[in-house]
């Protein structure tokens, strides 16, 4: 099956490329493009990116395009509540891998807040969230193999709650199937808003699981939410 067969809504775009690499210049290129824009135009930029394993080509690419970075708010989808210094912290991936070469001088608005409660910690990131320049500018995000996106997982509790057009929070606390289970995520307005959005995928069982998402209830299966004008999917095999 290729990319190009799904029947995909009026203004979703795919792109196949042959491999990560050519997947992250590409979207390197995209994204650069509308943040240098919005820079020019609004002085501002806002970007948003997932975690996971399968965005650091993208990160690595992006950090070396050439613009006025010191403009640019850096923000997560979603975060794992872990501590930076975790492994799997996304906050540690995106300072490693995005926030170096041209992009080291972004500004970085992270998720993770230490808290009592993983709700309290929800609240915190919520208020955080006030700072960074809406609508977004460039929101990327990752799908896993089940249809969720962010930490937006299937039949996970408040994910009705999140999904909500008129969700009145930007960020709420969400429970993975997998460790680290205490997750952030942001809600479907706030991501929804962005004006450029981006779904990046690798793989045949991402395109297979993207395809069931087409006829899926969004609360079966998170993406099918976001698969909507003006949605760019970035596939490689
Ligand atoms: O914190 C996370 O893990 C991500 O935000 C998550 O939503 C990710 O985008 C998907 O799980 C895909 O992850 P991979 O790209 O590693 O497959």
């Amino acid at each position: 099956m290729a990319i190009s067969e799904l029947d995909l809504p009026t203004g979703v775009v795919a792109h196949s490329l042959a491999d990560a690499a050519g997947q992250a210049r590409l979207m390197a290129d995209d994204a650069a493009k509308v943040l240098n824009y919005a820079v020019r135009t609004h002085g501002v930029a806002s970007l948003v990116v997932s975690g996971g394993r399968s965005p650091v080509p993208f990160f690595e690419e992006l950090s070396r395009r050439e613009l006025d970075w010191s403009r640019v708010q850096i923000s997560l989808a979603d975060e794992r509540w872990v501590p930076p210094s975790d492994a799997a912290s996304n906050e540690g991936l995106v300072r490693r891998h995005l926030l170096q070469n041209a992009a080291a001088v972004a500004q970085f608005i992270g998720l993770y807040h230490p808290a009592a409660t993983l709700e309290e910690a929800a609240q915190l990131a919520d208020r955080r969230l006030a700072e960074l320049g809406q609508p977004i500018d460039v929101l990327v995000l990752g799908m896993g193999d089940d249809g969720h996106t962010a930490s937006l997982f299937p039949d996970s509790a408040r994910l009705d709650h999140a999904l909500r057009a008129d969700c009145p929070d930007r960020c709420v606390a969400m429970c993975a199937p997998t460790e680290p289970r205490e997750r952030l995520s942001m809600t479907y307005p706030l991501l929804a808003s962005a004006r450029m959005q981006c779904l990046a995928i690798q793989g045949m069982t991402k395109l297979e699981t993207l395809r069931q998402a087409l006829n899926a209830d969004a609360l079966r299966m998170p993406i099918r939410a976001f698969i909507h004008s003006p949605l760019e999917i970035y596939w490689c095999p």
